[in-house]
């Protein structure tokens, strides 16, 4: 699709998965916001095509000129920013609202059941008033998936939020994904809710789709100008293998093993990790007078320079598993490192994503 503005032109071409969380990522203008009405049918791209599986939902490209299919005849559900509930009615009647949106053969989910999920049971009596920012927005998320949409568009709905109601609320969008198997398209242009949410990533730039893939292809890139600048990194998942004596737990990936503080899931659990950049050093043997605990087997793919000034980024390949180090141009330089080469990549620090 196409739209076009005064100072502004948005253009993609995208396939994305029928399942999981895609993730349309980019800085303040990008065009996440145009791109995902454009698909709610909200925003008009003249000539465009759009379509949700085998629903065409516009085609005006070739030959079907005018098919376009009305905004609230789209099996969508559209979550914005700000919560937009009725102030005048109960919790459980803004959730009914969105109920009745639905005929009754096609309602997919109960009323009980989404309260559940999102952890609105104890509200269902109290009005909007009497909600924080977080609960408002996850009962704007019960509204639009009693609505028995076949896809959820999310736009920034965190963004309103302080960053206590925002780590409140991100279990509750992983427990929908995981419970409800709905496509989720989410327009972020924070990477820690990319590293968290992501199963598909969608960098734009300037209107332009400059890369679409599976999040840890498209994280481990570093060709992309500056997408995400110090906050580079990857995403790993790993497996809670052992519980340590002193309150270290191991996590295991294909790749290695990780120690971090302790964790209290059960043994088995799978955790998401986000490993940066910025936090991965390179050494030629193993440091047996480091204290840094972990330390994988690398082999250096490719480097790229950085946004900042001096360094340069290594991608690595860790038993199949992509690992980004951003180290000084100087150290690069008197260690050698090239495609190829063999080395030890120490790892400072790790965040877990749930
Ligand atoms: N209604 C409009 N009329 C004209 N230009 C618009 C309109 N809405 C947005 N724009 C422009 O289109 C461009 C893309 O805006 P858009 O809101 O899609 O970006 P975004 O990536 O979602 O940004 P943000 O993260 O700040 O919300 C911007 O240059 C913006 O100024």
């Amino acid at each position: 699709m196409r739209i076009e503005r005064r100072d502004f032109t948005l253009d993609v071409d995208l396939t994305l998965p029928g399942r999981g969380v895609t993730v349309l990522f980019g800085h303040s203008g990008s065009g996440k916001t145009t791109c995902l009405r454009a698909m709610a049918g909200l925003e008009r791209a003249p000539g465009g095509y759009f379509a949700f599986g085998t629903q065409v939902w516009q085609d005006e490209a070739s030959g079907r000129q005018g098919h376009f299919v009305a905004p609230h005849r789209r099996a969508l559900g559209v979550v914005f920013q700000e919560a937009s509930l009725f102030a005048h009615l109960s919790v459980r009647r803004n959730m009914q609202f969105g109920e009745q949106r639905a005929p009754t053969s096609e309602r997919r989910f109960a009323l009980a059941e989404v309260a559940a999920l999102l952890g609105i049971t104890p509200l269902l009596d109290r009005s909007p008033g009497q909600l924080s920012g977080g609960e408002r927005q996850r009962v704007t998320i019960a509204r639009a998936i009693l609505a028995a949409p076949q896809i959820l568009l999310m736009d920034e709905p965190l963004a309103a939020l302080d960053l206590k109601r925002k780590l409140e609320i991100l279990p509750y969008l992983e427990r929908l994904q995981r419970e409800l198997s709905l496509p989720i398209i989410y327009v972020s242009h924070s990477p820690d809710e990319v590293a968290r949410l992501a199963d598909h990533l969608v960098l734009l730039d300037q209107g332009k789709a400059i890369a679409s893939g599976p999040l840890r292809e498209v994280l481990s890139r570093i060709d992309l100008p500056a997408a995400f600048a110090d906050d580079a990194g990857v995403v790993i998942e790993t497996r809670l293998a052992a519980q340590e004596a002193d309150d270290l737990t191991r996590l295991e990936f294909p790749g290695g093993q990780i120690l971090v503080s302790r964790r209290d899931e059960p043994i088995g659990t799978l955790l998401r990790c986000r490993i940066h950049a910025r936090d991965v050093s390179l050494a030629l043997v193993p440091q047996v007078h480091s204290s840094i605990l972990n330390s994988v087997e690398a082999t250096v793919v490719e480097l790229a320079s950085t946004v900042t000034p001096g360094h340069v980024l290594v991608r690595l390949d860790v038993v199949g598993e992509p690992l980004l180090a951003r180290i000084t141009r100087r150290s690069a330089d008197k260690l050698q490192i090239r495609p190829g080469l063999a080395l030890k990549a120490q790892i400072k620090a790790v965040a877990l994503l749930a």
